[in-house]
C-alpha cells in the first residue's frame, strides 16, 4: 500500500503583510513537498490582509486556510491559535513561519529532513550556528538587541542553543502537544523563548540548521517597547517558575 506523505502544515501570523503573504505562498508552493498546507492567521489586518488570504485560499497551488481573528493580539497569541488549530486538522508536523519573507522557505525541506531523520523534538532555523547570516541591512539596533537578547536568555535559562529568539521552527506534532502549546503565554522574542524553554524542561532536543535570515522589504516590524519589555522580563518568569531547566542535550 502507498504510504501518506506526513501532513506539514506552515503556521503564518498576519498583521498588515497585504504584500508580502502572496509572494511567501508561492514559495512555499515551488518547494513542492508533498501534503504542505499553508494556514494564515490574520488579527484583522487594517490592510486587508485577511482578504488576500480568503483570495489565496481560493486559487494558490496549494492547500491555504485562514483563520481570522478579531483583534491584533500579539505574534505569540497568534501562533498557538494556529498551532491548535493545525493540531485539531491533523498536522504531524507544524512549521512556524513569518509572513515578512526574512525566513527563506528553501530552508524547509533540510528543516523536516533533520526533524524527522534524528531524534530532535524541534529544528531552529538558525542565524547563528556555522553556515548561518544576518542580512547587513538588518539595522544595527536588531542585531545588538538578538545578540544581547541571545547572551542573557541562554545565561538566565541555559538553554543552550545558539538561536534561542529564532522565529523560524519545524516541530513535530508530538513536541507541540507534549510542552502543552495552548498554556504559552508569552509574545514577541519572549514567545520564542518559553516555547524552547518547555521543549527543554521535558527532556526533548533542539536541534539548529543554518539559515540566512533577511530584512524585511514591504511592511514594518511589530516589535515595540512592550514587547522588549516581556522579553526581559519572561526569563526570570520560566527560571522561578518553580520546576528548573533540565539541560539541553542537544548540545555537540
Ligand atoms: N496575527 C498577528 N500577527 C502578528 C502580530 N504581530 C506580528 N505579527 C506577524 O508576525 C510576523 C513577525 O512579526 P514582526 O513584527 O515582523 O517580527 P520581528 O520584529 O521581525 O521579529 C521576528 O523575529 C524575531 C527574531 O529576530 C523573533 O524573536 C520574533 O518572534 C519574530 O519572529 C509577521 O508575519 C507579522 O505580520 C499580531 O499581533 N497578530
Amino acid at each position: 500500500m502507498e504510504s501518506v506523505a506526513p501532513k506539514v502544515t506552515v503556521v503564518v501570523p498576519t498583521y498588515n503583510e497585504r504584500d508580502n503573504l502572496p509572494k511567501l505562498v508561492e514559495f512555499l508552493a515551488a518547494l513542492h513537498i508533498p501534503n504542505m498546507h499553508v494556514l494564515v492567521v490574520d488579527d484583522n489586518s487594517p490592510d486587508g490582509t485577511g482578504d488576500v488570504a480568503e483570495k489565496l485560499a481560493i486559487d494558490a497551488p496549494i492547500p491555504v486556510g485562514v483563520l481570522h481573528r478579531t483583534v491584533k493580539d500579539g505574534l505569540g497569541r497568534a501562533y498557538v491559535a494556529g498551532m491548535t488549530r493545525a493540531l485539531d486538522e491533523g498536522a504531524d508536523i507544524v512549521i512556524q513561519m513569518d509572513a515578512d519573507l526574512s525566513h527563506p522557505s528553501e530552508a524547509i525541506p533540510r528543516m523536516v529532513e533533520t526533524l524527522t531523520q534524528t531524534d530532535a523534538a524541534v529544528v531552529l532555523g538558525s542565524r547563528y550556528v556555522a553556515g548561518g547570516a544576518v542580512a547587513s541591512d538588518w539595522p544595527w539596533h536588531r542585531k545588538a538587541l538578538s545578540a544581547w537578547a541571545n547572551f542573557y536568555v541562554n545565561a538566565i535559562l541555559r538553554l543552550r542553543v545558539k538561536d534561542a529568539t529564532a522565529g523560524f521552527k519545524a516541530w513535530h506534532a508530538d513536541t507541540l502537544r507534549a510542552i502543552d502549546v495552548h498554556g504559552v503565554q508569552s509574545n514577541g522574542y519572549a514567545f520564542q523563548v518559553e516555547m524552547n524553554y518547555r521543549t527543554v524542561q521535558r527532556g526533548m532536543r533542539i536541534a539548529e540548521v543554518p539559515i540566512r535570515f533577511e530584512e524585511r522589504t514591504d511592511g514594518v516590524s511589530k516589535m515595540s517597547l512592550g514587547v522588549q519589555m516581556e522579553s526581559a522580563l519572561v526569563p526570570w518568569k520560566l527560571r522561578f517558575s518553580g520546576r528548573g531547566a533540565k539541560q539541553n542535550r542537544a548540545r555537540g
